[in-house]
């Protein structure tokens, strides 16, 4: 009996690799790999790195080290690079680079050519429904909103089923609103489609709505390959934690496993990284790990306050003037100068010493 072996093999593979200009190495030493259908976002501050990788998959910067493999086939490594138009990629810009002279119908089957025409047509229908744009179909990109360009734009991209689509910050031209949403709505069509596509972006709320695994990238290096939970509960550096939502350090000592002295008391919680006991360390505390309690003694004084709609963020301090961050439900009013009654609730204690 035969078997399917085409599960095993990763869609995309990036080993090792490194890639620089004019002697500078920009990113070095980048490995990850993407599984048939899998979603991804590289995320990292500006200048990191995150475009050099996606134009390097795409075939228009050359290795200075390693390889990147598309469904088993090598298209670069230190010493070839398989032209960008070989690669059989999607890829969706910025700026969505649409024709302002073809009509959406147009647009989409771009890159059909060589399809036979009914063929063609099966898939520019098929598509202008999994977009809803088929009521759209014969207007110009300037009679569409930006978000129905963006769709025109995608749709396009994934017209010859690409082996993998490349996505370059595609909505950060969009309203910060409006981009989650969107980015979700993206999400939900590849997966209708089944397409493995690879987003860049600088937006965590992007990412998380849009991807299954994110690679966090800083200076040039991949600090951490995760889902958005392992990201935020289990970050593997100062660097994570600090990017991924908001936090705070306090100064804390391991009395035993998965315990931690702190001032906020004794914490229990699974430290998520090795840490031996009357070791010194620094224990992150997001603004959901501690609760407002009335009934709780620990008390700390509002010294900040942040309405977020549902939610009010507070910064609180405590009795060393060590501030902490808390979010309350917005019905919950409390003024600056307050004391509150807090606890702490953390499954996971994402601790750094020192030198991390
Ligand atoms: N063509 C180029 N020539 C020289 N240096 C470049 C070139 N392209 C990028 N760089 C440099 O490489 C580094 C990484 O750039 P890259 O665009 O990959 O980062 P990024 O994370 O995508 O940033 P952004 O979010 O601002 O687009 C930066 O320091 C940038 O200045």
């Amino acid at each position: 009996m035969k078997t399917d072996t085409s599960m095993q093999i990763p869609q995309l593979q990036v080993d090792n690799i490194s890639i620089g200009y004019a002697d500078r190495t920009v990113v070095e030493g980048i490995s990850f790999q993407l599984k048939p259908g899998e979603i991804a976002c590289l995320l990292g501050p500006s200048g990191c790195g995150k475009t050099s990788v996606l134009r390097a998959i795409a075939g228009f910067e050359p290795l200075m080290q390693g390889s990147i493999t598309l469904h088993g086939k090598t298209v670069s490594s230190s010493v070839m690079s398989l032209p960008p138009e070989k690669r059989h990629i999607g890829m969706v810009f910025q700026d969505f680079a649409l024709f302002p002279h073809l009509t959406v119908v147009k647009n989409i089957g771009f890159g059909l050519q060589k399809l036979p025409r009914k063929q063609r047509q099966q898939r520019v229908e098929e598509l202008l429904e999994l977009v809803e744009l088929t009521d759209a179909k014969n207007q110009y990109p300037h009679q569409l909103s930006g978000g129905q360009q963006q769709r025109v734009a995608l749709a396009r991209a994934m017209a010859p089923r690409p082996d993998i689509l490349l996505l370059d910050e595609p909505f950060s031209s969009m309203d910060t609103e409006l981009r989650e949403q969107l980015a979700r709505e993206v999400r939900d069509l590849l997966r209708r489609d089944g397409v493995t596509a690879i987003m860049v972006t600088h937006d965590q709320h992007e990412a998380f709505a849009m991807a299954d695994q994110i690679g966090v990238l800083g200076q040039g290096k991949l600090l951490q390959w995760g889902n958005g939970y392992d990201l935020y509960h289990r970050p593997s550096s100062r660097f994570v934690a600090d990017f991924i939502g908001q936090g705070v350090l306090i100064p804390g000592e391991i009395i035993a496993d998965n315990k931690i002295h702190t001032e906020l008391g004794i914490v229990s919680g699974k430290i998520t990284s090795a840490a031996t006991s009357g070791q010194q360390v620094n224990l992150l505390l997001r603004p959901d790990d501690i609760i407002h309690d009335d009934n709780s003694p620990l008390k700390a004084e509002i010294v900040g306050r942040a309405f977020r709609g549902a939610v009010y963020l507070y910064t609180l301090k405590l009795q060393s003037g060590q501030q902490i961050l808390c979010l309350v439900q917005s019905h919950h009013q409390h003024d600056i100068g307050e004391f509150l009654g807090i606890r702490l609730e953390a499954d996971h204690l994402a601790v750094f010493s020192d030198l991390t």
